[in-house]
């Protein structure tokens, strides 16, 4: 089927044409019905379906030859530690857990916080989890306590499981007192806590709430679990992301339609299948682990290779072709930071040339804006495709690439290229009609959306109907904003909200906001995000201090650099601040904070005509430029 006949028919037919992708899972109970529009804005996928996750993922492999095929291969640059799991031997390990955390008195449908550094420790619990039917939330390892404690109250897990540290190129970070001080800010108390002892740090239990991974893994190899049948509905996992305020979003996945969306977008989109090595040096943490670290891959019996390192500095710039030699690596999935990362370090590619890299057809980018330059770098250095992917931790699956499984196309620098079967992207004005080709609007999809996208927001399918479906009726607003060409190619040019991405990382400003107003001497503040050549954006603070107060503003600044930083995280990359006079706002009182960045930006700002003094932005305007 050509890439034009699947997007027209998963369009006009959905039903028929996610019907008959529905045979790539294995279900208990096959769907009869495959989509429930009964209580519109929201959708459900194969409704009378059962399934379960993991055995998809793994038991099938096994039942059906591939017992000895590579799962997983864990590569630790910076423990010097590899290992290879055959997809029986992680099967015994999923088990294994899987029996210790029902053992734990963890049932189908309760939650389990997973804290963890990239060790295959973290993929076991996802899967045990899904093996048992409880609902994993993962949350990335680089946030501070104060995030993990939001995230335990919105989860409310009967189990959180962790390790002892994780292991950054500078710092071993002690991950338990990180996890005791979460609990301690946290209102809701998990009955239990598994700790991965690391031989780095050796983190001190809790008696009676905490339990050592190996000793709960001894129990479980006793009594292992088998696969529990949960209905296609039911959720899989609950991914929080930033929104535009301090809360986080904890966006649904269910069962059956992630199922059936990741086995058909691995092959399709990624041009990966059984027994090829795939590689997203991701992280579980965010929503590319969840889907092509761990779910993907193994759903599509591929192999799939998790590393822990970076791409520089773990030792060089050649970390990732070290990878794809030693493995044979057939894609590789990261960042386009990762890229400018390495480039920085080794402009020439010098490195590339040591490494045999003739594995490698593709190279994958996606989380951020794709820069022109990085592209065109990687692509002459590699001399494979660089196909660039937009999606969001809200669809869990790319919505515009170039599908190298399907039918590879044409690439447009600067373009994630065509929508994706199952995504109907229209770009609407203000107004909620379509716009011409190459004009810009809001990137919305046209309701339903295919199977794998969030099924709501966790606990709160009203924040899910205003934060996304309420803009204009009928459709998904996804926050971006750009254009389609005449060729259907999509443009994405960057949020159309207060949200930024750090080195494919999503952060809320507004989070960041509440941190620094919490400070004493602050009267009031504005986190913008500014462009960064190396990470893409980089958050940029301004505060106004309360009359009266006369601290050294460098002063304020560490301290509200720390504050961020402890509060959030150092992935935050928050590292400036400035003190200013005053912040530009409208006559109703909201702070121009657009108008701002596109200054900082060096951008045309179109100052709004509702602005109450324009001599406070005009104050501001050098300080934005840094002039
Ligand atoms: C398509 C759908 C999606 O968008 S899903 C999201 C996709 N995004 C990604 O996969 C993320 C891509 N980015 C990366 O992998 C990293 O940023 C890369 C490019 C490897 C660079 O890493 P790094 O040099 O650590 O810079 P960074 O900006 O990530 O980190 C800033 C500070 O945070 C720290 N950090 C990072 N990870 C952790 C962690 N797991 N645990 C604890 N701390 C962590 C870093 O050490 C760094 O700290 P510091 O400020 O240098 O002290």
């Amino acid at each position: 089927m050509s890439y034009r006949e699947a997007y027209q028919q998963s369009i006009s037919s959905p039903e028929e044409f996610w019907g008959e992708q529905a045979a790539l899972v294995d279900w208990f109970r096959k769907p009869q019905q495959v989509l429930d529009s009964t209580n519109p804005p929201f959708h459900r996928w194969f409704p009378d379906a059962t399934l379960n996750t993991c055995y998809n993922a793994l038991d099938r492999h096994v039942v059906r030859g591939a017992a000895e095929r590579t799962a997983l291969i864990y590569d630790s640059a910076v423990t010097g530690t590899k290992r290879r799991y055959s997809y029986a031997e992680l099967l015994t390990e999923v088990a294994a857990f899987a029996g210790a955390l029902q053992q734990l008195g963890v049932e189908k449908g309760d939650r389990v916080v997973v804290y963890m550094p990239m060790i295959p420790e973290a993929v076991i619990a996802m899967l045990a989890c899904a093996r048992i039917g409880a609902v994993h939330s993962v949350v990335f390892g680089g946030f501070a306590p104060q995030e993990l404690a939001i995230r335990i109250d919105d989860a409310t897990p009967k189990v959180v499981v962790s390790a002892s540290c994780g292991i950054e190129p500078s710092r071993t970070i002690a991950y338990k007192p990180l996890l005791d001080q979460a609990l301690e800010l946290a209102e809701h108390a998990p009955e239990a806590v598994v700790v991965k002892q690391r031989p780095e740090v050796t983190a001190e239990l809790v008696d009676g709430r905490d339990l050592d991974w190996d000793v709960a893994m001894s129990a479980g190899r006793v009594q292992p679990a088998g696969c529990v049948e949960v209905a296609a509905t039911d959720p899989l996992y609950v991914l929080y992301t930033s929104g535009t305020t301090g809360k986080p979003k904890g966006i649904v996945r269910d069962n059956g339609g992630h199922a059936v969306a990741m086995a058909w977008s691995f092959p399709n989109v990624y041009g990966c299948d059984a027994g090829d090595v795939w590689w997203a040096a991701s992280d579980v943490g965010w929503v590319v682990g969840h889907s092509y670290i761990v779910y993907g891959p193994l759903i599509s019996g591929a192999t799939t290779v998790l590393y822990e390192g970076k791409p520089v500095g773990t030792p060089d710039a050649g970390a990732f072709w070290r990878v794809i030699e030693e493995y044979g690596v057939k894609a590789l999935f990261t960042a386009p930071t990762a890229i400018r990362a390495i480039k920085k370090e080794d402009p020439e590619g010098r490195l590339v040339g040591e490494y045999d890299l003739s594995s490698l057809q593709t190279l994958f980018l996606a989380g951020e804006r794709l820069d022109p330059d990085t592209w065109e770098w990687a692509g002459e250095k590699l001399g494979v495709p660089v196909v660039d992917n937009w999606w969001q931790t809200e669809t869990g699956w790319p919505i515009a690439s170039n599908l190298r499984g399907l039918e590879p196309m044409e690439i447009k620098p600067g373009s994630p290229s065509v929508p994706v079967p199952g995504f109907d992207v229209q770009v609407l004005d203000g107004s909620g009609n379509q716009v011409p080709p190459g004009s810009e609007g809001a990137i919305c999809l046209k309701l339903p959306m295919p199977p794998g996208t969030l099924a709501t927001l966790w606990g709160d399918d009203q924040r899910y109907v205003d934060s996304y479906l309420s803009a204009f009726d009928g459709y998904y607003l996804s926050g971006d904003g750009g254009y389609v060409d005449p060729d259907g190619y999509v443009y994405v040019m960057g949020r159309t909200d207060d949200v930024i991405n750090v080195a494919g990382h999503r952060l809320s400003t507004g989070s960041m906001e509440e941190v620094i107003s919490r400070h004493p001497a602050v009267a009031e503040c504005a986190v913008i995000g500014v462009a960064d050549p190396m990470k893409g954006q980089l958050p940029r603070g301004f505060v106004v201090l309360k009359a009266g107060v006369e601290a050294d503003p460098d002063e304020i600044r560490d301290e509200l650099v720390a504050r961020v930083r402890a509060e959030i995280g150092a992935v935050a990359a928050f590292k400036e601040v400035v003190v200013v006079g005053g912040l530009p706002k409208t006559r109703s009182g909201k702070i121009l904070r657009k108008t701002m960045r596109e200054i900082a930006d060096g951008k045309d700002a179109a100052v709004p005509s509702t602005i109450e003094d324009a001599g406070v932005l005009d104050t501001l305007r050098p300080v934005l430029r840094r002039e």
